[in-house]
């Protein structure tokens, strides 16, 4: 499997706490990777150095063997690493299917300018209502997102996601207060594009049942640190993991 992403001793500090702290690590495509760990542990602090939302004190970030450390959010997207809550602030006012097709657009090679405009904006709506239709959002293609349920807002992000077509996916709790019957639905479809072997896919999550339905692997944080990683089944089953980091959560289940 190609090496898609890697942190190499990435390491953030805030005052005297390091939320992060040396975390070197490589995600592969075609593979699903869950990270978890208790509350504080550091998981969306990681996200957030690897998506650039906060500078790192040291350490790199490597997207397919470029160091993208120094880049802001949105260039780190352009370049294919694409994380759901970047998505949703675009357009409150304008529909959901305006919002997909923007977002495809922005992702076009410049070669599309080449198109009519007409036979362009065709081609859009086409594929942009396919992308609604996989997360079955086609019924609300007409409403402006601002107006769009909780359960609705959170499949949006997955579509907007999906129509930026990134190499690295990052999800943070994607079905998070969603209803019991939406969140198939969105599991449904990152199981797809974890089948979709150029790609990789990094999810932060709780629910161990949808841990184990979905990830190739685990990695495990705890203040801060990375503490264990490999075969689900592996490392939920650790000593280390069961009685010292997750105990609780993960005997629950
Ligand atoms: N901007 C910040 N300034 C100061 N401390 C921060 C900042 N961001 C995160 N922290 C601290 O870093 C630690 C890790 O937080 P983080 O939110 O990454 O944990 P988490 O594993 O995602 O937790 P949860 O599962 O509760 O979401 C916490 O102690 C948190 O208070």
């Amino acid at each position: 499997m190609t090496d898609l992403l890697q942190t190499t001793d990435l390491t953030v500090r805030f005052g005297g706490h390091v939320a992060v702290d040396g975390v070197s690590c490589t995600f592969r495509a075609g593979e699903l990777t869950a990270i978890v760990g208790p509350n504080g542990a550091g998981k969306t602090t990681y996200f957030n150095l690897i998506s650039g939302q906060i500078p790192a004190t040291s350490g790199t970030v490597q997207l397919m063997g470029e160091d993208i450390g120094r880049l802001s959010p949105s260039d780190r997207c352009r370049r294919g690493l694409g994380r759901a809550f970047q998505l949703t602030n675009l357009f409150p006012g304008l529909t959901v299917l305006e919002n997909v097709r923007l977002a495809i657009q922005a992702h076009r090679p410049v070669s599309r300018a080449l198109f009519s405009m007409a036979a362009s904006h065709t081609a859009l709506t086409t594929e942009a209502m396919s992308v609604l239709e996989r997360v079955r959002l086609d019924g609300v293609r007409d409403q402006p997102v601002r107006e769009l349920s909780h359960g609705n807002q959170r499949k949006l992000e997955v579509a907007m996601l999906i129509a930026l077509d990134p190499k690295v996916y990052m999800f943070d709790e994607p079905t998070a207060g969603m209803s019991a019957d939406e969140a198939p639905v969105v599991l449904d479809l990152i199981a797809e594009l974890k089948a979709d072997t150029d790609r990789t896919i990094l999810l932060v999550e709780h629910k161990m049942d949808v841990i184990r339905t979905l990830a190739d692997r685990i990695i495990v944080l705890h203040n801060g640190a990375l503490v264990a990683d490999g075969d689900p089944a592996d490392v939920i089953a650790s000593d280390v993991v069961q009685e010292a980091y997750m105990g609780k959560e993960l005997a629950d289940v």
